[in-house]
């Protein structure tokens, strides 16, 4: 067999198998979510703490590209950030998050003021950001690759919220509808940009473990959204409060 493209394909079933063994579809609030099991309450934690995973998005990918030397990568990372920031008039993903916010039942206004949001959910988006902007190119690419699991929790998360929540529709569902097209055209880019510049075995490390770190942060802002709405309950210092913020 050709060597390259099996130490392609070999590193690929490695990124592959730690998103199968650690990616936030295994949580157990994800599990709660999609099945209907949580109240009003949980619903609006979830929307509010995620928001600041949202807005902070672009921010990344922003420092991503103030780093990026290669016109062509910068032409083709771009598209992210108009992904969520949308145009004047229509608006992105940002937009449409909000919409989910108004169907659940909060303002908007105060979902976008990003009050109420759980320290730890700060620590663990701030640290990406950081992340992107700090660390070897490599990295700050592979990364962003939690989104070769992300269609499939999208497409749980759309049926599993339809099925057992009233506020569940297409308006209110459609950011997760436009990320099952947007996602697929970001990681083909990077999973390629990741096979082709981790060419050594340390480089394959490195890209290993930034995948890690970033299943490591998800992972943990479910923690903390858990352990505040759900067990044991412990709303942690200038962490939001049931009733604050409704519509
Ligand atoms: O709902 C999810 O579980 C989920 C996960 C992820 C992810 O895996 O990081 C992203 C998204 N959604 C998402 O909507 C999104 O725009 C996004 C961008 C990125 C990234 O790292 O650049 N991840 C994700």
């Amino acid at each position: 067999m050709n060597k390259t493209i099996s130490r392609r394909d070999a590193l690929e079933a490695r990124l592959r198998a730690i998103g199968d063994e650690r990616y936030h579809d295994k949580h157990p609030f994800h599990h709660l979510l999609h099945s209907g099991g949580c109240t009003q309450d949980q619903v609006q934690a979830w929307v509010i703490n995620r928001y600041y995973y949202q807005c902070s998005i672009p921010l990344k990918d922003a420092a991503f590209m103030s780093r990026c030397e290669d016109p062509d990568m910068r032409r083709n990372w771009r598209s992210r950030i108009v992904d969520h920031d949308g145009g004047v008039d229509d608006g992105g993903g940002l937009r449409r998050w909000l919409k989910l916010s108004e169907a659940v039942g909060l303002d908007p206004d105060y979902v976008a003021s990003r009050k109420g949001v759980l320290p730890a959910t700060r620590f663990a988006v701030d640290a990406y950001v950081r992340y992107v902007r700090d660390k070897p190119l490599l990295q700050a690419v592979a990364s962003s690759l939690t989104e070769l699991f992300a269609p499939k929790i999208h497409a749980e998360r759309i049926e599993g919220l339809l099925a057992h929540y009233d506020f569940a529709d297409d308006r209110a569902l459609s950011y997760f509808r436009h990320r099952l097209k947007e996602a697929p055209k970001d990681v083909a880019y990077g999973l390629a940009w990741v096979l082709d510049h981790a060419d050594t075995p340390e480089k394959e490390d490195m890209a290993a473990e930034a995948l890690i770190f970033k299943t490591d942060l998800l992972w943990a802002q479910l923690d903390a959204l858990h352990s505040a709405y759900v067990e044991p309950g412990r709303i942690p210092p200038g962490g939001w409060q049931p009733g604050e913020g409704a519509a």
